[in-house]
């Protein structure tokens, strides 16, 4: 497999880790205008390192655009005349529709939209895609790469606008949960280093629970909520304060976000 990740800032690079950490690539090209953050990466042997959109695109099968959206348009325009029938061109560029990227290469690519995390880096990603017409038969192949670097599931491309906001965004979301958490431990008395070490292992072991179990939620909340006990003082206390609904109002934002500025 020869990948060209093309854009490799915050996720491009743990697309990147992601992939060494799998072996999933023979190949692999990493591209960025100023490349001196990513030189160490030449280390490994089978990785080129250039700011050349063009050498990666002709030396790569797979291409990961991973640039931000306002620079993804006039990419694709610098490269489109050497994409052929090996190349399948996978784009995480939020708000950036197949159409549009049609517009510009032409609808005669099998072209993939996926919604990786940065959690990809260690193996973790949820990851959402959907293809245009050819590129849906590339849709497998997209399927294992991404699976090799955590779990991945086809979507509609209208949901994928959702999908960023749950899962990429959501990384986000989880970590300032887990940095509250974290923070209420140290007032109970924990230093910084242990208080955090307590919460993201109790919430690794709460989404390893639904993971394996297949269980709602509010099944495993009954299992912990002793009647008159400490947990649901706090849950209700934290309800009454808002919890569910400030997190739910806060994904909605973060979706209008999207349409705000895929509407400029
Ligand atoms: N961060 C995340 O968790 C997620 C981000 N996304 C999407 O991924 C995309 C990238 O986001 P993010 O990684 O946060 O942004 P960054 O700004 O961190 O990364 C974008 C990278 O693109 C490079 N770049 C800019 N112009 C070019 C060019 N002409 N050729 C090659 N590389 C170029 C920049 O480096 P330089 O300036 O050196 O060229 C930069 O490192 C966005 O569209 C975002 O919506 C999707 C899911 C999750
Ligand atoms: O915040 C952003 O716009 C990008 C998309 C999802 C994560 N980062």
């Amino acid at each position: 497999m020869k990948i060209a990740i093309i854009g490799t800032g915050n996720l491009g690079l743990s697309i990147a880790k992601g992939v060494l950490h799998s072996n999933g690539a023979t190949n692999m090209y990493m591209t960025k205008r100023n490349v001196e953050s990513i030189k160490e990466f030449e280390s490994y042997g089978n990785v080129t390192v250039t700011s050349d959109n063009r050498i990666a695109v002709q030396n790569s099968d797979i291409l990961i655009f991973a640039v931000q959206p306002s620079h993804f348009g006039q990419i694709l325009e610098d490269i489109k005349d050497l994409l052929n029938e090996k190349h399948v061109v996978i784009s995480t560029i939020t708000g950036f529709s197949i159409a549009k990227m049609e517009s510009i290469i032409g609808a005669d690519n099998y072209i993939v939209r996926s919604m990786p995390n940065t959690a990809i880096s260690v193996g973790k990603s949820m990851t959402c895609i959907c293809g245009n017409e050819k590129g849906r038969k590339r849709i497998d192949l997209t399927k294992a790469i991404f699976n090799r670097m955590g779990h991945s599931l086809e979507i509609p491309e209208e949901q994928m606008q959702a999908a960023t906001v749950i899962c990429a965004s959501g990384i986000a979301f989880w970590m300032r949960l887990i940095r509250a958490t974290t923070q209420g431990a140290i007032q109970l008395g924990f230093d910084a280093k242990e208080a955090q070490e307590l919460a993201m292992h109790t919430c690794n072991g709460a989404a390893s629970l639904l993971i394996e179990s297949g269980n709602h939620p509010e099944e495993e909340i009954d299992r912990v909520t002793t009647p008159m006990g400490c947990t649901i003082k706090g849950l209700n206390e934290m309800e009454h304060q808002g919890l569910s609904s400030s997190l739910i109002r806060g994904i909605v934002a973060s979706f209008d976000k999207i349409t705000e500025f895929k509407t400029k």
